[in-house]
């Protein structure tokens, strides 16, 4: 039980202090892991480890859903010592969360070269043979796994990506150290702090009233059309690149913008999704594409767009049915602007 379970907590309570809610002390708790290399290496002895290879999370099939096996302490050491590894390896984990009752979850990549071991990598196939699952590109696996799965893995993969490439200092050209928590990296030569960071993206939805507009790059799937969106530049608040991207991409001035939700994704790396609906001026709606970004561009009425968010099956069958276009998946923050804009259509096409 941590300090924020533990005496402090119930001083609390002598003291007449209004209870601290489960979130409050489960945010307090992993700040404290972070925070104290002790209280995390406590926390690995009853903690659950997810594990990776090469960036691709251990998934096990069950009929149509991925499940995600979790490991405890001492199975994790005994995998290593099976295939010959040291079991300082755990200290490349890092931490991603942890449950209400403050079970520590990490992350731990038995493929990418650790700090700690000459033996660069576990053997995949045989890890997974050992382990009845299989290490699968997350980026395939996102339209089998639920949000819940998805959110944690996607925050796992971005934070070892983040120390895998980041094992030096950028100043001083020495190896860099991780906390326990793999919150951090110090450069022991000059004491600059490295943190994990997520590119600022913004998300946008532009319409003309009645249609929406959707767009595609050749990186796409056959087929799937999306919201537009581009990094931030440096200095720029969310408005500015919302206009800019907007500009750049299709050529048409944004009139207004409304916020509407956010969204860590960790393809290619860790972006921060920042999304917003937004609408250009009346009769200002003819697309010129910038070709250099985008593959192709168009705008979407009403009935195309609902009749694609109301297909079914699995996103290859859907790419094999002849239909114009393919929506984003539903876990992708796209998916959630169009379907907002849907609704917000329909309310407004409603009898008052
Ligand atoms: N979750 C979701 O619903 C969606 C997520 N996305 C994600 O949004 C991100 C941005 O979309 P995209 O249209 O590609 O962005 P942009 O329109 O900004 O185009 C990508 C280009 O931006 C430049 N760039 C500027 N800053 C960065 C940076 N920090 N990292 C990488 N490239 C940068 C690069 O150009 P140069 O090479 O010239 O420097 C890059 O090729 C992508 O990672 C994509 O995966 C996209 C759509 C939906
Ligand atoms: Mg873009």
């Amino acid at each position: 039980m941590s300090l924020y379970c533990g005496i402090a907590y119930r001083r609390k309570i002598s003291q007449g202090y209004r209870l601290l809610s489960t979130y409050v002390t489960k945010a307090r708790y992993l700040f404290e892991l972070k925070e104290d290399d002790g209280a995390c290496k406590k926390a690995q002895q009853a903690g659950a480890f997810y594990l990776f290879h090469s960036l691709a999370p251990l998934l096990q099939t069950a009929e149509h859903r991925y499940l995600v096996p979790r490991f405890s302490l001492l199975e994790v050491e005994s995998l290593l010592h099976k295939f010959g590894q040291d079991a300082q390896r755990i200290e490349d984990s890092v931490l991603i969360g942890c449950s209400e009752q403050h079970e520590a979850w990490f992350a731990l990549d038995l493929g990418l070269n650790s700090s700690f071991s000459t033996h660069a990598s576990l053997p995949k196939s045989e890890v997974e043979t050992e382990l009845q699952g299989s290490f699968i590109e997350l980026r395939k696996a996102i339209f089998q796994l639920n949000s819940m799965d998805s959110s944690l893995l996607f925050t796992a993969q971005a934070l070892l990506r983040w120390h895998d490439g980041h094992q030096f200092c950028s100043k001083s050209g020495q190896p860099t150290r991780k906390n326990i928590a793999g919150s951090k990296r110090v450069c022991p030569s000059n004491n600059i702090i490295y943190y994990p960071q997520m590119a600022p993206v913004v998300i946008t939805l532009v319409s003309d009233g009645t249609r929406c507009l959707l767009a595609r790059q050749s990186s796409f799937p056959k087929g799937m059309y999306s919201a537009l969106a581009g990094f931030c530049d440096i200095g720029e608040n969310m408005e500015e690149a919302v206009r800019r991207e907007v500009a750049e991409e299709v050529g048409l001035e944004v009139e207004n913008m409304q916020f509407s939700a956010s969204q860590h994704w960790p393809f290619p790396n860790s972006s921060l999704m920042i999304a917003c609906h937004a609408t250009v001026k009346p009769g200002q709606t003819e697309i010129q594409v910038n070709l250099r970004e985008l593959e192709a561009a168009a705008w979407f009425s009403y009935d195309e767009i609902a009749t694609a968010l109301r297909k079914k099956g699995t996103y290859i069958q859907q790419q094999n049915e002849a239909f114009p276009f393919l929506l984003p998946p539903k876990l992708a923050i796209a998916h959630q602007l169009i379907q907002e804009w849907v609704e917000k259509q329909t309310c407004a096409s409603l009898p008052a």
